[in-house]
C-alpha cells in the first residue's frame, strides 16, 4: 500500500494557495487562454518568451555569474526576428507553458529554422543542450525548462493523426492538436515510470545503464506497463533488473521528467530483507547495480559535480532537479536522524 508521508505537507500547500484567492484567478485566467484561441492571442501581445533552438533553451549569463533562463518580451523578440529575417507573426507559433509570478503569460517558442549564433548575438544568450542546462540553471528555473522543451517536441512529433494520416491542427495554445477528418483530439501525453529507491535499512542500491554519464548511479527506475498500478510496476522492475523482492512501499513525490519523450515519475522508497540483498544483475538493462554506505552516499551529495563530462570517474548521483536526487537526499536524512537516535552522530 502506498503512504504519503508528504499528504500533510501538500494539503498546506493548497490551502494556502487558495487563501491568497492569486492561485484559483491564476489558473483560471491560464484555463481561459488554454481553451479561448482569440484570449489566448491576445495574450501573446503582452508575453514572455523561451527560445529553443532544435531543442536547446536559450540562457544567459546574469552579471554575477548565475545561468538563467531567457525570457523575452513580445516587442524584443518580434524586432529580433525581423533583424534575423523572419516576419514578427512567427511569435504566433508559440505554445502557451504558464505564467509568471505577476500574473504575465509566458510561452515557448521553437526557432530552430534560424540561424543560431546570430539569434545568440541578437540575444545575448547561448542555446544549451537540455541535460547540460539542468547542471546551470537555479532550481525553479529548470522544470519550466523541461516543460517547454517537453511541449515543443510532443507538436513536433504529433502533426499527423495515427488513425488517418491527416495532418493534425493545433489550437491557439496548444493546449490539444486535432484530426478533422477523423475529429480525434491528441493531448500532450506523459508515459508513467516509477522510481524506487530500495534500501537494506543501512545502504541503499543505485544503478547505472550503459548510456548514464561516467560515474553516475542512480535508482532503479522501470515504464508502467499497460493496466500495471505503481506498486506493480515497482515490484516488476526491482525483481526483472536486480533480481530482489521489496516491501514497505512509500510514496515520496512525482516529476515531469522531458526524456525521452516526457516521462511522468513516480518516486518512491522501498525495503528488502537485510538477509536477501544479493543483486543478480539483467546485464541487458544495467551496466552495474551496487550497495552504497550512507558514508559514501552523503559524499556524493557533498560534491555534485558541474559538468560531470568533465570529471574524472568517481561516483556521483544526479543533479538536485533530477527527483532521483531527492530520493537519494531523503534516504540520507532518514539515515542521519537514525543514526543520531543511536547515538552513531
Ligand atoms: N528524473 C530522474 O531522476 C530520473 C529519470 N529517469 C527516466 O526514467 C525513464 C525510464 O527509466 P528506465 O530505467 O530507462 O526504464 P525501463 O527500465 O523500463 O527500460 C527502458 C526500456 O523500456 C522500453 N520502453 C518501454 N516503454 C517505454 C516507453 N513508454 N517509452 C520509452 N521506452 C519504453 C525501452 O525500449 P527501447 O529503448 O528499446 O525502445 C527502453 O529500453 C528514462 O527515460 C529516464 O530518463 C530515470 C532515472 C532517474
Ligand atoms: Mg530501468
Amino acid at each position: 500500500m502506498l503512504q504519503s508521508f508528504k499528504l500533510f505537507f501538500n494539503c498546506n500547500l493548497v490551502l494556502s494557495r487558495s487563501y491568497s484567492g492569486y492561485y484559483v484567478s491564476r489558473v483560471r485566467y491560464l484555463k481561459r487562454l488554454k481553451e479561448d484561441d482569440e484570449a489566448c492571442r491576445e495574450a501573446l501581445k503582452s508575453g514572455n518568451f523561451l527560445l529553443y533552438h532544435k531543442l536547446s533553451p536559450l540562457l544567459r549569463k546574469t552579471s554575477n555569474g548565475i545561468y538563467t533562463l531567457a525570457s523575452l518580451k513580445t516587442s524584443d523578440l518580434e524586432h529580433i526576428l525581423e533583424k534575423v529575417g523572419k516576419d514578427k507573426h512567427f511569435v504566433n507559433e508559440s505554445f502557451l507553458l504558464g505564467c509568471t509570478d505577476k500574473g504575465e503569460p509566458q510561452f515557448s517558442l521553437e526557432v530552430g529554422d534560424l540561424d543560431r549564433s546570430a539569434l545568440e548575438q541578437e540575444c545575448r544568450g547561448m542555446f544549451v543542450d537540455l541535460r547540460k542546462a539542468f547542471f546551470m540553471l537555479p532550481g525553479p528555473e529548470s522544470p519550466l525548462a523541461a516543460k517547454g522543451q517537453a511541449l515543443l517536441r510532443w507538436h513536433q512529433t504529433n502533426c499527423f493523426c495515427s488513425a488517418t494520416g491527416q495532418p493534425t491542427i493545433r489550437n491557439q495554445s496548444g493546449s490539444f492538436r486535432v484530426c478533422n477528418s477523423s475529429g480525434i483530439t491528441y493531448y500532450p501525453k506523459m508515459a508513467p515510470v516509477v522510481i524506487v529507491l530500495v534500501s537494506d535499512g543501512s545502504r541503499c542500491l543505485l544503478a547505472r545503464q550503459t548510456m548514464f554519464p561516467l560515474g553516475m548511479y542512480s535508482a532503479l527506475s522501470g515504464f508502467c506497463d499497460m493496466g500495471e498500478s505503481v506498486e506493480e510496476t515497482l515490484h516488476r522492475e526491482v525483481a526483472e533488473e536486480v533480481g530482489l523482492e521489496v516491501e514497505n512501499i512509500q510514496y515520496s513525490g512525482s516529476q515531469h521528467w522531458p526524456f525521452p519523450q516526457s516521462s511522468f515519475m513516480l518516486a518512491c522508497h522501498a525495503t528488502v530483507n537485510p538477509d536477501k540483498t544479493q543483486v543478480n544483475i539483467d546485464k541487458a538493462e544495467l551496466e552495474d547495480a551496487r550497495w552504497f554506505t550512507y558514508e559514501e552516499i552523503t559524499e556524493a551529495l557533498r560534491k555534485p559535480p558541474l559538468d560531470p563530462r568533465r570529471e574524472p570517474p568517481v561516483f556521483w548521483v544526479p543533479p538536485p532537479y533530477a527527483i532521483a536526487n531527492q530520493l537519494i537526499q531523503e534516504w540520507a536524512n532518514q539515515q542521519q536522524l537514525s543514526r543520531k537516535l543511536h547515538g552513531l552522530e
